[in-house]
């Protein structure tokens, strides 16, 4: 059996091996922080033992709830915003049919599955309403707070909804509120209410708890085994906490995004070749940009879809402010071939490439494209998952998420708070006039 590897061979000419012996013991000491607990905000360290240690009877609650929704309800309306609502869409989107909610009920065997709660978008909202029309749903309320604007806005439409259908009890059987175990509007709400609860653990962050409740509900609802998930990530968690260096893929990612920093890379771009992935870089994005984006320090985590973006960004990367180095995502093994076939008259010149799948032509470039951008003075690391199955997505999870953690100590910042994200809300409160926010709001209308 495969596994997910990390590969940085091809930065040969630009990292040098002195490079790498010398981030050896501060990659090191960055596990042993992390391991012992003893770094900055290790109050929030629980996604470190979550796959081998998680709460079994919440598990398989999580599992009848799941066939519950699959049985009574044509569509599964997700709540929840940031690291309650990406992480379950990444999944959902890696390891689901490409056109998961347009193809037959036959094909899916499940819910179609929207996400909401993650805009302030009136004109998304009322489209969803449409797209739901009379027929039967449930909802996944989710957010660790309880208390995050853009889901709970969201929430007050769909409970409506779901009331006027089937009344307030029919409602409440419909509803699955996953939040903190003691506090926050939606946990009150919850238990006024009777709906069935999911737990955010207290030492689990929000980007970190996709192998929570938070995203296993859904998950499991599309149809993914989520045994098979958690197995992923356990195989991933005892390599990357018993391996050594040499021998570990998350240190070595660690370390060269902490070289390339240093050596004045400042954005790392994640590169997918399936459309499939894009929500798994959106996911990737929030993990490393909240993780480590403080103190004015960090590097910037951006994403393209390739080769869908060679065509709009491609000229940058290649030739534009030499400021970035990628990391891209390769799938070794598609899911579904498509060989191109031979035409009698060769008037779009592409006999050449009869016979070959159409996953081969896009090996080609992949691999030519990383030759490329090394070249033009982009470096390229490459993440390897063998195949689109809940086992690797699970590794991949877990590789991210301990790689984040030791980058972030190795860069000097608490990985594991996001005290920049209130800024924007206090703004928002204030002009909304939210009680409390009086003076602050006369003040910013003031510069509007
Ligand atoms: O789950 P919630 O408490 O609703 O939070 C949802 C998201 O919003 C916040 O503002 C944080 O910055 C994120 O880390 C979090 O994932």
């Amino acid at each position: 059996m495969g596994q997910v590897k990390f590969d940085y061979s091809k930065t040969a000419g630009y990292v040098h091996e002195h490079e790498v012996e010398s981030m050896k013991a501060l990659t090191e000491s960055a596990r042993k922080l992390l391991l012992s607990k003893s770094g900055a905000g290790n109050d929030y360290l629980g996604w470190i033992d979550l796959p081998v240690d998680y709460d079994k009877e919440e598990f398989a609650r999580i599992k009848k709830a799941a066939e519950k929704i699959k049985s009574d309800s044509d569509v599964l309306v997700v709540i929840g915003i940031g690291g309650s609502y990406l992480g379950a869409r990444a999944a959902i989107e890696f390891l689901g049919h490409n056109f998961f909610n347009s193809v037959s009920k036959d094909l899916r065997k499940a819910p179609e599955i929207y996400f909401v709660g993650n805009s302030i978008s009136s004109n998304y909202l009322a489209g969803l309403v449409d797209v739901i029309g009379d027929r039967d749903f449930s909802v996944n309320i989710i957010s660790k707070s309880g208390t995050t604007t853009e889901p709970a806005i969201a929430f007050r439409v769909f409970k409506k909804m779901l009331e006027e259908k089937y009344g307030k009890d029919g409602a409440a059987k419909r509803i699955y509120a996953t939040t903190d175990k003691a506090k926050g509007a939606l946990k009150k709400l919850a238990d006024a209410e009777g709906y069935e609860e999911f737990v955010v653990p207290d030492d689990v962050g929000g980007r970190f708890s996709v192998l929570t409740a938070v995203g296993l509900l859904s998950i499991a609802v599309s149809g993914v085994d989520i045994d098979e998930l958690m197995a992923g990530a356990a195989s991933a968690r005892k390599r990357c906490i018993e391996n050594d260096f040499d021998n570990n893929d998350a240190m070595q990612y660690a370390a060269l995004r902490n070289i390339m920093l240093r050596k004045g890379k400042s954005v790392e771009i994640l590169c997918d070749y399936e459309p499939s992935l894009h929500y798994t870089l959106e996911w990737w994005k929030q993990l490393m940009g909240e993780s480590e984006g403080k103190d004015n320090k960090g590097l910037f985590p951006a994403s393209v879809d390739l080769t869908t973006d060679l065509h709009s960004m491609g000229q940058f990367i290649q030739d534009g402010s030499r400021i970035m180095f990628e990391t891209v995502l390769n799938v070794e093994k598609t899911s579904r071939e498509i060989v191109i076939e031979k035409e009698d008259e060769d008037l779009d010149g592409l006999n050449y490439l009869a016979g070959k799948t159409m996953d081969f032509v896009n090996k080609c470039a992949m691999n030519g494209t990383i030759l490329a951008h090394t070249d033009g003075n982009t470096p390229n690391l490459r993440v390897d998952i063998p195949e689109q199955t809940p086992f690797y997505l699970g590794e991949l999870f877990y590789f991210f998420e301990f790689a984040c953690g030791l980058s972030g100590y190795m860069l000097g910042v608490n990985p594991f708070n996001q005290p920049g994200v209130e800024s924007y809300k206090k703004n928002m409160f204030a002009l909304l006039g939210k009680p409390g926010y009086e003076a602050e709001g006369e003040e910013l209308r003031k510069r509007i």
